[in-house]
């Protein structure tokens, strides 16, 4: 089967005290091929460990992760991260970050300038391929972040917090720009946010995660995604269904953390 498999994934954590974490349990999802899916949830329901997983960073204690039939058992450039601050190299300038992958993989020269000039294109950025990255502002090297993971061709795009970090009009110019990405390339793209409205914006699939242990609490298929490519967000926003769905999660999370001091405050 193509695309994502999860099955019946769990993660625990031991601790030094001789206690363990259940970061994550039973967890099975199907992700399809070209899907766009946001992941939201309380401190601690296990989205980072779900994400490091997939990236193969961590190995799960019991179940599997397969894409495309292969079993997942370490990082490989089919996957591609995307952090929420860029982890670029500062020595070197735009472009020779974005050139870094192919460049790696030994593709010639002449393919990684046409490959990089067309990633400039593709995140905005096309004068700025000679600055060094220290000259560029926050959102701007979130864009060469996203244009170097693209350059590995990746056919997954893991992002954790990625626009967490840029003020509102910066991220929200960043939103639009994910879901151009997502429609021009056709990735598949699983996107991590504390954001309860850019979930809904950035996820025709979006999960919601309970913590202790970490599980799926809910998943909704949603309109928003599709509606606001090449559209303004804002007026996105303004759909019928957007208000309610927002108050439903955002009342959904509360009682969780809510549950969570309760149990904290009762220990
Ligand atoms: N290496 C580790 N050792 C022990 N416990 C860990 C480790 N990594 C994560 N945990 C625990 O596993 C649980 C899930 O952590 P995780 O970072 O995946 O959650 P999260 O949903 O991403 O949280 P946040 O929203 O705060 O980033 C937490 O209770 C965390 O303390």
């Amino acid at each position: 089967m193509t695309g994502l498999v999860i099955d019946d994934v769990s993660m625990t954590f031991e601790l030094p005290n001789g206690g363990n974490v259940e970061a994550l349990k039973n967890i099975n999802l199907k992700i399809k091929e070209g899907e766009l899916m946001s992941v939201l949830g309380p401190s601690g329901c296990g989205k980072t460990t779900f994400l490091n997983i997939l990236a193969g960073f961590l190995a799960p204690t019991a179940g599997v992760m397969t894409l495309n039939g292969h079993t997942i058992t370490g990082p490989h450039p089919e996957r591609g991260m995307v952090f929420q601050h860029g982890a670029l190299f500062e020595w070197m300038n735009v472009s020779k970050n974005i050139g870094f992958g192919p460049k790696m993989k030994g593709t010639p020269q002449v393919e990684i300038d046409a490959k990089v000039d067309e990633l400039l294109n593709i995140v905005g950025l096309q004068d700025f391929g000679e600055k060094m990255i220290y000259e560029m502002s926050g959102g701007m090297q979130q864009r060469v972040a996203l244009a170097r993971c693209l350059a590995n061709d990746p056919d997954v795009i893991l992002m954790d917090e990625p626009l967490g970090a840029l003020d509102a009009l910066t991220r929200e110019k960043m939103q639009s720009l994910v879901l151009d990405i997502w429609k021009k390339t056709g990735k598949t793209i699983i996107l991590i946010t504390h954001s309860v409205e850019e979930a809904l914006l950035l996820g025709e699939r979006l999960l919601v995660m309970a913590p202790r242990p970490g599980r799926v609490h809910k998943e909704y298929q949603l309109p928003f995604a599709e509606l606001g490519v090449g559209a303004d967000l804002r007026e996105v926003k303004r759909h019928p269904d957007f208000g309610p769905t927002r108050d439903e999660i955002l009342n959904m999370i509360w009682d969780m953390e809510e549950e969570i001091m309760g149990r904290t405050e009762n220990a």
